[in-house]
């Protein structure tokens, strides 16, 4: 890409920098006249798209060495390491229907199954067994297995017709007397009881059918575009909105860890892409819905021959769910058109094969218009060109010209030509960065760094402040879910259960009210300064919400030091930020120039009044004074002994994670929090952050008396820069209540208690699918 961009003439660079979206048409025309002369240009094309060299090429050999592997380890007793080698190989086996490569992968799985029996991993072991099955109806270990594992599972009726159907499909004497002999001992352990038929839930729906009952409009606002308002007035915690996204991706970090169509996290048996390496499914369901399957047509009487009765038969098509997924006219599998053999995919940047994803879906539209020009308005989307930086528009229109010949490969025929499509797709990645929303995840991470989301963290004695951080999967565009506008102090709150947006009402909605979601930067979070600065990296615009062109306490004292007077609460700001304030608050004053400013608007609480005498008194502020009693402070020794103390505790990361917490470390962290707290506001941010890591450390040398009291003194800081029912106060009250319940103290039950409640309010009845460790509590 960079050589790319290097030998793109100065000219047309420009001219690429200057043109407006009306030019679009020709300044991708001009570049892709130049590119079609480039040797350089066509090399790389040839790299991404001949399969010859695809780094996402099945192999049959390398499956076959990661079975031997697996098997030695399995020999060994090592099984999860047999798991691991005997998933590679399933990675890498193609899965054509050639009988033989159909025989190792159905022996993989059943190696698999093996595996997660002995490690009491019985679900898996069953849809093991399936897939064995559902590859190799006749493979009698398949069905001696599932026999047994159905027997561990007391799924008695189920195990004695799966050792029945073993024992026609045996053919030597011996392997007959061992199936015989499984046969009876399970007749003899269900005898008296009822044997279950119970069918294995296949694809568990996690899904919580909660309707959205609340009227929104959307509506034109000032300075906002439009924007979305409620009709009526909207209770706390409803939720308001559900959608399943137009085009999604996991972006790149998350492959190996979650499911690449549903985005949850990968049980212990993956599925591959049957036709590439590279993506990961965690059920046939999504392997199904995401294009990454080859289904082999299996019919009842190919398998059986008329061996078996028909209730055997019925019996085994239930089991092994043949042909359960059939393509309907609406069902657009998004991967498939990038399972061609070839690399692109895997290697272009996560954007760009998203707008891969969009411009096929549209394509693919039974009345779609094949010239393209129509996708601007069936998407219907904002897009912020005019606003881009001139490289992004350069990378913009080379990425543009790549995918279309990336694509061509093998949707040729479909496609529009280069010419007439490239301007588009320019259009289609400035939507995508200004509408893209990020689909994240909860996870629990204990103080060792493991990730830990079965783990039941509250027994007595396991010292976990296990930190529940949010991150990143995938990136989706849903073409409702676009308009709701940007708020640094919103009033709903936006998650995701597998790919669907909800989107909750976290406070009383009077109807006509702007209805916001927050983009990523919050009051409390971060200053109004680095909050629009975010905003202006990651979409282009400049924040024009209520808790960036009001005062707020927040934002005033988040980053500010403390007076030199130790009974003063007073704020001391340094010069950008006294500037900034000014400035906010003259064009505040500018707005209503005869409003009284009183000190309880900065925020609800009552601190405010002793941090800000005289709030009109602001424009007198100078940076380095107390706001309240007007002491000069030292900001550059006070900066640099903060600097220190905040290098301390960013070094103690490093030992955290690797469980190396020494006494001698300890104390180093008290010496330096009593710094922060020397220089820095009391209800500066970052002594928060300070106090949460120093109770991690405690708590991870069993210190948890100390890590409750640090844990207590963080979350007071936080109850002043949020409202004390927002959901990062509850995130921090589960690692409170985490330690209360470890040392059997009674406050336990107030703490989850809160934590609850605050959940219940930003999550409702999707609660416990968001945390499922709340069922620990
Ligand atoms: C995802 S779209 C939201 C819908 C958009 N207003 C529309 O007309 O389609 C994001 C864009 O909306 C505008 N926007 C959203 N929140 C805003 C805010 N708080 N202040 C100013 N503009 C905002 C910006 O132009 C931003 O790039």
């Amino acid at each position: 890409m960079e050589k790319l961009k290097s030998l793109v003439p100065k000219a047309l660079k420009e001219t690429i920098a200057k043109g407006s979206v009306d030019d679009l048409h020709s300044t991708c025309s001009s570049l892709l006249h130049f590119f079609q002369h480039l040797s350089q240009f066509h090399q790389l094309v040839g790299d991404l798209t001949n399969p010859g060299i695809a780094l996402c090429k099945k192999d049959n050999n390398a499956a076959v060495e990661l079975k031997l592997k697996g098997n030695q380890c399995f020999s060994n007793g090592d099984y999860a390491s047999a798991v691991r080698f005997y998933s590679q190989a399933l990675r890498m086996a193609p899965s054509n229907i050639d009988d033989i490569d159909k025989d190792i992968i159905a022996t993989l799985y059943v190696n698999r199954a093996a595996c997660f029996h002995k490690m009491d991993l019985l679900k898996e072991c069953l849809r093991d067994c399936r897939r064995a099955l559902e590859k190799s109806p006749c493979h009698s270990k398949a069905w001696f297995r599932r026999g047994r594992a159905n027997a561990d599972l007391e799924n008695y009726g189920d195990a004695i017709r799966d050792f029945q159907i073993c024992l026609e499909l045996e053919m030597s004497s011996s392997g007959k007397r061992q199936i015989e002999c499984e046969l009876h001992s399970i007749l003899q352990q269900c005898k008296g009881t009822q044997g279950s038929a119970q069918n294995i839930d296949l694809h568990s729906s996690d899904s919580i059918n909660e309707p959205v009952q609340v009227k929104l409009q959307r509506v034109s606002i000032p300075r906002k575009g439009q924007g979305i308002v409620s009709g009526e007035d909207i209770a706390e915690s409803s939720l308001i909105h559900i959608e399943d996204p137009y085009a999604a991706i996991a972006l790149k970090h998350c492959r190996e860890t979650h499911c690449h169509f549903c985005f949850n996290e990968l049980p212990p048996d993956i599925i591959p892409c049957s036709s590439c390496t590279i993506p990961l499914y965690c059920s046939e369901k999504c392997q199904w819905q995401a294009g990454g399957v080859v289904v082999d047509n299996i019919q009842m009487n190919d398998i059986m021959h008329g061996r078996l009765s028909d209730d055997f038969e019925h019996y085994i098509s239930t089991a092994i769910s043949i042909n359960s997924y059939t393509s309907t006219s609406d069902h657009f599998a998004e991967h498939r058109h990038e399972c061609l053999g070839v690399h692109w995919p895997a290697v272009l940047p996560t954007d760009i094969v998203l707008a891969g994803r969009i411009l096929v879906k549209y394509l693919h539209q039974p009345k779609c218009n094949r010239n393209a020009s129509h996708l601007m308005e069936t998407l219907n989307l904002c897009h912020n060109y005019a606003h881009l930086p001139s490289e992004s528009r350069l990378e913009f229109h080379i990425y543009s010209i790549i995918l279309i010949y990336c694509l061509q490969h093998g949707w040729s025929s479909r496609l529009p030509l280069p010419e007439d499509s490239t301007s588009q797709i320019v259009l289609i990645l400035s939507q995508i960065r200004v509408n893209s929303i990020a689909v994240v995840r909860m996870k629990v991470v204990d103080t060792n760094g493991h990730l830990d989301q079965r783990s039941n963290f509250s027994s007595p004695g396991e010292a976990l402040t296990n930190v529940v951080e949010q991150v990143r999967v995938g990136q989706a565009i849903y073409l409702e879910g676009s308009f709701f506008n940007h708020s640094c102090i919103p009033n709903t709150h936006a998650y995701f259960l597998s790919r669907s947006l909800c989107i909750r009402a976290t406070e009383f909605v009077p109807a006509g009210c702007q209805v916001e979601i927050s983009y990523g930067s919050q009051v409390g979070q971060q200053n109004c300064p680095d909050r629009q600065k975010f905003l202006q990296d990651h979409y282009s615009f400049m924040c024009q919400c209520a808790g960036c062109s009001g005062l707020n306490l927040p934002d005033l004292v988040i980053s500010g030091y403390r007076c030199a007077k130790s009974n003063c609460f007073g704020v001391v700001l340094e010069k950008s930020t006294v500037n900034y304030e000014k400035q906010k608050l003259n064009s505040f004053l500018a707005v209503s120039p005869n409003r009284q400013i009183q000190a309880n608007e900065l925020s609800t609480d009552a601190l405010a009044h002793h941090v800000f005498k005289q709030i009109g008194a602001i424009n007198q502020f100078e940076p380095g004074y107390c706001s309240n009693c007007g002491s000069f402070i030292d900001m550059e020794n006070a900066s640099s002994e903060v600097s220190k103390a905040e290098n301390y505790f960013g070094r103690l990361q490093d030992p955290l994670s690797s469980d190396r917490v020494s006494s001698n470390i300890l104390s180093g962290g008290l010496k330096h929090i009593h710094l922060l707290r020397k220089h820095l506001h009391p209800l500066n941010k970052r002594i928060a952050e300070a106090e949460d890591t120093l109770a991690q450390a405690f708590s991870s040398v069993g210190k948890l008396k100390e890590a409750l009291h640090h844990c207590k003194l963080s979350i007071q800081i936080l109850e002043e820069l949020y409202n004390s029912n927002h959901i990062v106060i509850g995130n921090e009250l589960l690692k409170l209540a985490s330690i209360q319940k470890s040392i059997e103290e009674s406050l336990a039950v107030e703490s989850i208690r809160r934590v609850t409640a605050i959940f219940s309010r930003y999550y409702g009845s999707h609660m416990h699918i968001v945390y499922p460790h709340m069922r620990f509590m």
